[in-house]
């Protein structure tokens, strides 16, 4: 059984804008996917309808086997510990410590009230500076958030995304802020730690470098709809143009034709 199983997922904002217009795939537990496409593609709105930080307007969203679309406040509450999150931004709390924005990742797993008084179980404790330790950032751990350089904040992204324990880390252009060094690290760190703990990955990127570098398959989105889905070898330089020159029509067309022919193979 898949790990997820998007159908026909539709995001129609309340302006009109269609975000999303009826996308299929399944993910695999522990499959790196990247996800490419121009600007206003859609890639943000499908990791957003994922999680249901967007709520999506059609389609199903089957995560472990249950539909998640319509889930209440509790459910959601499971299935997002469970999905975690990595931002473009970061979304740290700047002015608490490292070692506290790591802990943050622990909150769906404990009762709201103990949340707000920071009341963290030793254990949880000792994860998190074992997560830092592991995304090499043990000297930073007492440190506020916003003292350390873009990519190490990121690592701490990373880190929180961990403590959640997930099957699913949705990467929204997690490199999008950072220079090319930093990039590196963030994406080898994020690359390695799913392959060890069997965690999925779908992970929005600009870079068609990257993507090809570090996922065994990537899913490439045009106006909301998936134009492409296959390896990095798959990806050819012709499609690459087709998806990021505004022909999704064509880059489909030949994504299908590729397709038949391994089919036949
Ligand atoms: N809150 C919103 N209200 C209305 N339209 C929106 C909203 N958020 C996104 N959109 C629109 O939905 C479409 C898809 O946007 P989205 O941010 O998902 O694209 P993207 O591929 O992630 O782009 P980028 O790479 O620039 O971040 C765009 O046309 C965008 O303007």
């Amino acid at each position: 059984m898949a790990l997820l199983q998007v159908e026909g997922l539709k995001k129609v904002y309340a302006d009109g804008t269609v975000g999303l217009s009826g996308i299929d795939f399944e993910v695999k537990a522990g499959e790196f996917i990247a996800v490419i496409g121009p600007s206003g593609a859609g890639k943000s709105t499908l990791l957003r309808c994922l999680n249901q930080m967007v709520e999506p307007t059609g389609g199903s969203i089957v995560f472990q086997g249950a539909q998640t679309i319509g889930s209440g406040r509790r459910k959601l509450r499971n299935i997002r510990r469970e999905m975690s999150m990595i931002f473009q931004g970061f979304n740290l709390f700047e002015r608490v410590s490292v070692l506290t924005n790591v802990l943050h990742g622990r909150l769906g797993y404990m009762s709201s009230w103990r949340g707000a008084l920071g009341l963290f179980l030793k254990d949880d404790v000792a994860e998190a500076r074992r997560l830092l330790e592991r995304v090499g950032l043990r000297e930073q751990m007492h440190k506020r958030a916003d003292e350390l350089s873009g990519g190490q904040q990121q690592r701490v992204g990373i880190a929180r995304a961990l403590a959640q324990k997930p099957k699913l880390i949705l990467a929204d252009e997690p490199i999008a802020s950072l220079d090319p060094a930093a990039s590196e690290t963030v994406m080898s760190s994020l690359h390695r730690f799913c392959s060890e703990d069997g965690i999925a990955c779908l992970c929005n990127l600009h870079q068609v470098d990257m993507a090809k570098k570090y996922a065994s398959r990537i899913i490439g989105i045009h106006k909301g709809q998936k134009v492409f889905d296959g390896t990095p070898d798959e990806l050819t330089d012709e499609m690459i143009r087709l998806i990021y020159n505004q022909k999704p029509a064509e880059a489909q067309e030949l994504a299908e034709t590729d397709m038949a022919r391994k089919e036949t193979a």
